[in-house]
């Protein structure tokens, strides 16, 4: 008899789904009339996603809820199990220019809204060249290859690389805290560091992973808060980034920690290799 696994049952589904919602773009990239409980205008593609997504994790035996970014309410479906919480399209801002997007999902143990401790596993899509998933669970990272629904090992164990590369940061310029700009000229002025930002954070998180490195969407003068949603970003970029060997932060502590308050909360995001999220929370204090 093989025991049900629910982790196991929504990742593959995400999987399948992530290149039927790949071929979904085409044809959708317009604007949906609406606007997401975080007050920004929602993308065609943005409510397909969620109505696929939704419809399809919320089946599974073993999903308690199921909230995404594009809907205001916590979708309530068996009586125990885990939560699945869902940026169904990262970076949908893209879809106009065709650049890079992905899918963010985060596996909490409670229900939500939900502190990052209580995750059991975290991971994204990434639509590139080709589209491709990094999935952590039990403290391990690993990367696989999509193609029509199949999911295929392309690395197990990922690290960030010891040597940071390169650095992304998102906001307005002159809305960056004197302290956080501070920071970026020193990071920029390595000689090393090359800068990478593609307006998903998905694609600059990747990069992160592939070469080492920081990516942020700091607290900025009028948003304290920044911009990037705990439950459907924050929590489970920080769990993959950790579990790859590198740090999270809100500008103080792991992200991980930070209090679930409310279920469309944002926090200001940094994530990276140890080093320069030591020395950003040194700046910043
Ligand atoms: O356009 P900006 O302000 O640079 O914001 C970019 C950030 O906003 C986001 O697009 C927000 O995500 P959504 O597209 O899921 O709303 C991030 O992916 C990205 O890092
Ligand atoms: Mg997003
Ligand atoms: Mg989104």
């Amino acid at each position: 008899m093989t025991v049900s696994d629910p982790v196991e049952d929504i990742v593959a589904t995400i999987s399948r789904s992530a290149t039927e919602i790949r071929q979904g773009l085409v044809g959708r990239r317009g604007k949906a009339d609406e606007e997401n409980p975080s007050g920004e205008t929602q993308a065609e593609a943005d409510v397909w996603a969620d109505d696929l997504l939704a419809e399809r994790l919320s089946s599974i035996d073993g999903v308690a809820q199921y909230a995404s970014e594009e809907r205001a309410e916590i979708i309530d479906c068996d009586d125990d199990g885990f939560s699945v919480a869902v940026d169904p399209l990262d970076g949908s801002s893209n879809l106009k220019s065709n650049n890079t997007m992905g899918t963010v999902f985060g596996i909490y143990d409670e229900p939500l809204p939900a502190p990052g401790a209580a995750l059991v596993a975290a991971g994204y899509v990434l639509y590139g060249p080709i589209t491709t998933m990094v999935y952590a669970r039990d403290g391990t990272a690993t990367k696989y290859e999509l193609t029509g629904g199949e999911r295929t090992i392309v690395e197990q164990d990922i690290t960030l690389p010891d040597d940071p590369i390169t650095y992304g940061f998102g906001g307005r310029v002159p809305d960056w805290p004197d302290d956080f700009e501070a920071y970026v000229r020193e990071i920029e002025s390595n000689p090393k560091h090359k800068l990478r930002y593609g307006g998903a954070m998905i694609g600059d998180v990747n990069q992160v992973l592939t070469y080492g490195g920081i990516f942020a969407y700091p607290a900025l003068e009028d948003s304290p808060n920044g911009k990037l949603r705990l439950q459907f970003e924050g929590n489970p970029i920080a769990y993959v980034i950790e579990a790859a060997g590198g740090r999270s932060s809100n500008g103080e502590h792991s992200i991980l920690e930070v209090e679930a308050t409310d279920l469309h909360q944002r926090v200001p995001l940094h994530v990276g290799n140890t080093s320069l999220i030591d020395r950003l929370e040194a700046a910043l204090a």
